[in-house]
């Protein structure tokens, strides 16, 4: 296992990572003296009249779908256990694009609409954000999200006024006050992807046992994992949350993301368009997990030349499926495939497919929060725009190649 100069390379990284901190502590203090604080003056009261500037969407199909208007209604809160955020930075993730789309319409417009009420538009994209809470429903315990909190928070799938806007509401349990060991951007770039990494390990993989999902425990110490697609939002940060568990990992990426990888912590990194170096990966095989961040899809698991115990995947077919084929036949069409692909992985490879997905699980978040406090996870930024940019992102998104995350700021 290519081992040699990882302690270097990784405490490197964390001289870099403590001078940029002292840096932004600094001029963050000299600018404002206000952002790192977790809670402020409380907000001025939101008027019904209030309006709004925001991204909307009023039929799928491409970037210039999405249109910017600054009237539009603050969404309200609803019920007694969702919170009101005025969003300070936001991010775009490939499930963005996907939505605008219209990939998943089918089954999460069922969710979005109350029966009788088939309105699917406007919708409001956007799933993770940073900002302050300016409003509670009555059943959210002050004494935990008081007024002018800094939060960092996800917005559910079937929700459809989303994060790329001025306000977005919540559920408390998709919320909590944001690490102070991150600014706007980079708190608004964590939650999405990181629970997504968390639940793929922890829920659909049982890394750490019952308590590894139940719980923010974490576990897997001395398991390998081989993460497939390890320079992009969910990947880097699996990367992270694995090494902070003392899991061994492996990964693939281009050739010009791995040394960006390996300072992240991988302790073998592997080009995936170098046939000889993927070979060598069957020498580390079985793997406890093969995670894919990469897009491949569970057909691939069959393929691959190394053995696994479960092969998860995080592009699965279950919405598209439903999307072709209706919910019926969909989800027939769902069972079938994975079925299909299981036969094939456990006769050729001699472990299971599975489907892995985000999850807005409150455990999820604390765990991440422990691991940014302990500075154990950082998140990386591929790129920022500023709000207006907004369709630049969704660009930058469709163009792919990412390392690390798309943010936005408000
Ligand atoms: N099911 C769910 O709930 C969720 C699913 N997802 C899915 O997970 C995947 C990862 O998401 P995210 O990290 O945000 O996406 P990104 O676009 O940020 O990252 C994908 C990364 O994979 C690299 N890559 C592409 N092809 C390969 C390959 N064959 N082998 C190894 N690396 C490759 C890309 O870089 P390069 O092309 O330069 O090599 C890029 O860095 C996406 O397919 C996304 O749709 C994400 C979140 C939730």
């Amino acid at each position: 296992m290519q081992t040699v100069g990882f302690n270097s390379i990784l405490s490197m990284r964390q001289c870099i990572l403590l001078a940029r901190r002292q840096f932004s502590a600094t001029a963050q203090s000299a600018l404002s003296g206000s952002q790192t604080n977790d809670r402020q003056l409380p907000p001025p009261p939101i008027k019904s009249s209030d309006k709004m500037r925001g991204w909307q969407l009023h039929n799928y199909g491409d970037i210039d779908e999405l249109q910017l208007s600054d009237k539009l209604k603050i969404p309200q809160i609803r019920s007694s256990n969702e919170c009101l955020v005025r969003i300070r930075a936001t991010a775009v993730n490939p499930i963005d694009l996907a939505m605008l789309r219209g990939y998943g319409a089918t089954v999460l417009n069922k969710m979005r609409c109350q029966p009788g009420d088939g309105i699917e538009f406007p919708l409001i994209l956007g799933r993770e954000f940073c900002g302050e809470l300016v409003q509670t429903g009555m059943g959210v315990p002050a004494d935990s999200l008081s007024l002018g909190t800094r939060v960092w928070g996800v917005v559910p799938l079937q929700s459809s006024t989303g994060a790329h806007a001025e306000y977005v509401a919540v559920p408390s349990y998709c919320l909590s006050p944001a690490p102070k060991e991150l600014d706007d951007c980079e708190a608004a770039s964590v939650l999405y992807a990181g629970l997504t990494a968390w639940s793929g390990l922890y829920i659909t993989g049982g890394l750490g046992g019952p308590c590894g999902a139940a719980t923010a425990s974490g576990g897997g110490a001395h398991k390998r994992v081989l993460v497939l697609g390890g320079s992009g939002g969910v990947g880097t940060l699996a990367i992270q949350i694995l090494k902070s568990q003392k899991v061994q990992v492996l990964a693939t990426c281009s050739e010009n993301a791995i040394e960006m990888v390996r300072n992240l912590g991988a302790d073998f990194v592997v080009d995936y368009n170098n046939r000889e170096a993927v070979e060598e990966l069957c020498k580390y095989a079985p793997y406890d997990i093969v995670l894919d961040c990469a897009g491949q899809g569970g057909q691939q698991a069959a393929e691959s030349k190394f053995d696994f115990r479960q092969y998860i995947t995080f592009s699965s077919p279950l919405l598209a499926n439903i999307d072709k084929q209706g919910l019926g036949l969909g989800a027939l069409k769902n069972v079938f495939d994975l079925v299909q692909t299981n036969v094939k992985s456990v006769t050729q490879r001699g472990g299971l497919v599975k489907w892995g997905f985000f999850s807005p699980a409150p455990q999820g978040i604390q765990f991440l929060q422990k691991l940014v406090e302990q500075r154990k996870l950082m998140p990386l930024i591929d790129s920022s725009y500023g709000f207006g940019d907004l369709p630049k992102a969704f660009e930058k998104m469709k163009g792919g190649h990412l390392r690390g995350k798309i943010v936005v700021k408000l």
